[in-house]
């Protein structure tokens, strides 16, 4: 008979190769959350899994426009709801029918949204760089991945921040108006030039950078404030790091390519307009919250800032009769940074492959909240990651009363250097495994952190180098907890620990010690642990009692201390004993103490 467990695709992301390369069946899973059923390995590892779908296809739903290429891709794998301009109360009805989301920056998914989804929304992909709209704390707590498309716009964004650069130092937009309303007014027009100007480039990240490259090759001097940019990256295209005080001081042009965070939020302000050169110019293709706004009209008035061309503003679309935006001295565009034909498409498809690759299970090289992974370490780590949630499972369950669980030991064995181990999935998924059987909530890669210590439980990890080939990536997992007490008082090691240990052995997680006795049994199925005192006959006898209950034993394997004391032997089981048949095991009379453990 199979033993079934159930995944969540987001927390077994390399689930899918760990199929495939070997050699195994594999029917694409459809919803969130799939059952996996996997023939017991009796008496060589069996070769088929079987992959049923819970529901027909997974739904995405599209809020804001995306391109035709984009939209392909994802009605290849999903149904496809493009609904535009929704309300918020009409986001968050929908969104519970939902497993993917994806929006431009005119949706705000806030944690109503998520809280409403009812924990379907797996995935929230924004089709751009900026996350500021989507409440990422929220996200994380609902388990939620967020991915965005980060790199199509980038050239999109810097041409439109050199437009406006352009256009606003040759007054183009307000000469544009002029001659439609029937005026030829060549004096009122000057322009200033460009060439041997000095432009500030605030964050020199992707756009920044290629605003700067841009405005080299127009003759200006470029100097660039960002306190996170490698240096050597700056001077590779001939741009000087400064500070921000004497990038804003120095600068002719001023142009804006941060993120808005916290830290960034207004961060052009009084204060700083105040150390600025007289008559500087200012453009925003980054976020309107970067700038204080009323202080800008300010700067404006008092010709500080002769002039601003402005992308982006605090709230979109601005207010009508914003003053900002009807200033005489300030070109304005409505967010059309990324909007070019060429990066629509890019973004379309970067976001769509990003969306399905993260329903898949996969984790997306654009993960916002999650740890990213490449796919190659992913898939040699597919059977650790289950020895790891196996482990999680089984260690908790050995704790009397199941709960008080608040310090947990990882080590890690291996002979690979700790840099060329990144143990991030494992101890999510030790985390997983720890916090699923004890209550409701539902832990993956995104949220483990989170739920750990939303939960107060702490989690240390220690490695342990072994000599020997760094070919595999873990000799050994073993988990530890501190500080409880046991139901199997034999899983409480000479530390004074709740302690399990497992290994990888031939691609199938085992269990390789409980508490201070090695014992030897695949982590399929379930466990019954018994300690015995030593002496024949006992395998024969806990055998039959399972027989006589039909139920079948997959594994047995026996760890004693010493010979003829006691031993505390493993039973891999596929079926759940009946209460009768944990009954007569409890009675044998050299049968001291034994617990059954699901996986
Ligand atoms: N108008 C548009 O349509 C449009 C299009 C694309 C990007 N954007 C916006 O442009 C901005 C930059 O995008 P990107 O793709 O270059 O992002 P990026 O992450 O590649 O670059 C941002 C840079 O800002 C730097 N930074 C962070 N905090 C800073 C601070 N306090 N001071 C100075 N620099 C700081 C970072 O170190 C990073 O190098 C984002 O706000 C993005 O949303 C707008
Ligand atoms: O952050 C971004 O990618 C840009 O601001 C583009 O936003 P949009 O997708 O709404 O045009």
């Amino acid at each position: 008979m199979a033993a079934s467990a159930s995944y969540n695709l987001l927390s077994t992301p390399s689930l899918k190769k760990q199929i495939s390369s070997s050699s195994l069946s594999w029917r694409l899973p459809l919803s969130s959350t799939f059952r996996v059923s996997i023939a017991a390995p009796r008496p060589k590892r069996a070769a088929t899994f079987i992959v049923l779908a819970m529901d027909a296809k997974p739904t995405v739903l599209v809020a804001e426009k995306l391109g035709q290429a984009g939209l392909e891709l994802l009605k290849g794998f999903a149904n496809v709801d493009c609904s535009y301009n929704l309300s918020q109360e009409e986001l968050c009805t929908k969104i519970s029918l939902c497993d993917a989301l994806i929006v431009r920056s005119g949706t705000k998914v806030t944690r109503e949204v998520f809280e409403s989804s009812g924990g379907r929304l797996k995935v929230v992909g924004r089709a751009g760089v900026g996350i500021d709209n989507v409440d990422l704390s929220a996200a994380t707590e609902h388990g939620c991945l967020v991915v965005n498309a980060p790199t199509a716009n980038t050239v999109a964004a810097a041409e439109h921040g050199i437009a406006l650069i352009a256009a606003m130092s040759r007054n183009i937009a307000q000469a544009d108006a002029s001659v439609k309303a029937g005026k030829w007014q060549r004096n009122k027009y000057v322009g200033v030039s460009l060439v041997g100007k000095t432009l500030a480039v605030m964050g020199f990240g992707k756009v920044g950078s290629e605003v700067a490259r841009r405005a080299k090759g127009l003759g200006m001097h470029v100097i660039a404030h960002d306190p996170y940019a490698p240096a050597d990256r700056a001077r590779a295209i001939g741009v000087e790091l400064v500070s921000f005080d004497q990038a804003i001081s120095t600068a002719d042009f001023i142009s804006l390519h941060m993120p808005l965070t916290p830290a960034t939020s207004k961060i052009l302000n009084d204060e700083s307009f105040a150390k600025m050169k007289k008559g500087v110019r200012i453009v925003n293709v980054a976020r309107g919250g970067v700038i204080d706004e009323e202080a800008l009209v300010r700067a404006l008035d008092a010709g500080v800032v002769a002039q601003a061309a402005l992308d982006v503003f605090t709230e979109e679309p601005p207010p009508k009769d914003s003053k900002l935006v009807l200033h005489e001295n300030v070109t304005v565009t409505p967010h059309l940074g990324a909007s070019t034909v060429e990066a629509q498409e890019g973004v379309a498809i970067e976001i769509a492959e990003a969306v399905v690759g993260a329903l898949k299970g996969e984790l997306a090289a654009t993960a916002v909240n999650a740890p990213m992974v490449p796919a190659e370490v992913l898939s040699e780590l597919a059977p650790f990651v289950i020895l790891a949630e196996k482990l999680g499972r089984l260690a908790v369950q050995l704790v009397a009363g199941g709960s008080g669980v608040k310090s947990v030991k990882v080590t890690y064995a291996s002979s690979r250097a700790p840099d060329d181990l990144d143990t991030r999935l494992i101890r999510a998924m030790i985390t997983k495994g720890l916090i699923e059987p004890i209550s409701s909530v539902f832990v993956n890669l995104v949220n483990a952190d989170f739920t750990a210590k939303q939960r107060g439980l702490r989690i240390t990890e220690e490695r342990i180098l072994l000599d020997g080939s760094p070919e595999n990536p873990l000799e050994f997992i073993q988990v530890k907890i501190a500080n409880v007490e046991s139901k199997f008082a034999s899983a409480i090691s000479d530390s004074g620990e709740i302690t399990v240990e497992g290994r990888v052995k031939d691609g199938i997680p085992h269990l390789t010690k409980v508490g201070s006795f090695d014992v030897d049994v695949s982590l399929e199925g379930s466990i019954i642990l018994c300690r015995q005192v030593d002496q024949p006959g006992m395998i024969g006898r806990v055998g039959s009692v399972l027989g006589g209950e039909n139920v079948n034993v997959s594994f047995m394997s026996v760890g004693r201390i010493a010979p003829r004391t006691h031993a505390v032997m493993a039973i891999g089981v596929d079926e759940e004993p009946n209460k009768e048949a944990l009954k007569k095991i409890g009675d044998i009379p050299a049968i001291e103490e034994f617990v059954f453990l699901k996986l």
